[in-house]
């Protein structure tokens, strides 16, 4: 049983209030709020530069908001990151080194493990998430031999191997093709029966079939269903303007905008 299971499902999982953050002296990010509730799944899309990934690793804890602040189940991302599973936007590997699929997984339990070397139940764990993510007859091959898809699902693993409560994914689907891209999905889906998912993406039309909830980043973070929205929609908000989620809203490089 994962923390989300036990924990009251009225609390967020993740909440923020009244962030903002910014990098030397440019503002990337002004007064945010958001609360994600458990076994929620969020699409976050922005055009780039917007913030998006700042968002995300201010809510793992990589960066620290100068003003308001980011809870996990109600604590400081510090205390409870081993709750959280990151797939980070570039995970790049010398195709040179001879790593194997399991060790790549497997890397996900060192977030825990003070010693540097992996016990008994780490592989146990890693075996686990590779079955979940259907790559166990994957494990002792080089990560590099494996397909871009099958890459983004052991680095899934790998975010399953450390947190198993929220899900973070940077533009998972960035160079996969397209029936991996709807493995993915349907991974996902699955996934979210027990954990809360966020992911930042640009392919928002086949994104926005999975997710509950859309949030659009651009300085400022708007969040609304899905089901507001229709696929030809989103490409449009989507295109070189960040057109209109609904007609009084206005997402684009000059800021998100409720008329
Ligand atoms: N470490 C850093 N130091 C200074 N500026 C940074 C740093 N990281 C990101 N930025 C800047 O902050 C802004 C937001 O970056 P971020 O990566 O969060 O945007 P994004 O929405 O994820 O963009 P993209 O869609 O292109 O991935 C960008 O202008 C970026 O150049």
């Amino acid at each position: 049983m994962n923390h989300s299971e036990t924990h009251n499902r009225s609390e967020p999982a993740i909440s923020i209030t009244d962030l903002s953050f910014g990098y030397e002296d440019r503002q990337i990010l002004t007064e945010v709020n958001l609360a994600v509730y458990p076994f929620d799944s969020v699409c976050i899309v922005g055009p780039n530069g917007g913030g998006k990934t700042t968002l995300m690793k201010l809510i793992i804890g990589l960066l620290t908001p100068e003003i308001g602040e980011v809870l996990i189940f109600g604590k400081r991302p510090e205390i409870n990151k081993k709750l959280i599973g990151y797939v980070p936007q570039y995970a790049v590997y010398d195709r040179q080194f001879p790593i194997s699929v399991k060790e790549v997984v497997c890397m996900g339990r060192l977030g825990g493990n003070m010693t540097g070397r992996y016990s008994t139940e780490d592989w146990d764990r890693t075996m686990h998430v590779l079955g979940e993510v259907g790559l166990a007859p994957f494990a002792e091959r080089s990560f590099s031999s494996l397909s871009g898809g099958q890459r983004q699902r052991a680095l899934i693993a790998r975010a399953l191997a450390s947190g198993g409560d929220i899900l973070i994914l940077d533009e998972p689907t960035a160079n996969i093709d397209q029936e991996s891209e709807s493995h993915l999905f349907e991974l996902l889906g699955e996934l979210n029966q027990r954990m809360t998912i966020l992911m930042v993406t640009h392919d928002v039309g086949f994104a926005s079939k999975f997710f509950k909830r859309i949030a659009c980043v651009n300085r400022r973070v708007v969040i609304h269903p899905t089901s507001e929205l229709t696929g030809e929609l989103i490409k449009e908000m989507y295109g070189g303007d960040f057109r209109m989620i609904r007609h009084d809203h206005t997402c684009s490089s000059e800021g998100h905008r409720h008329d």
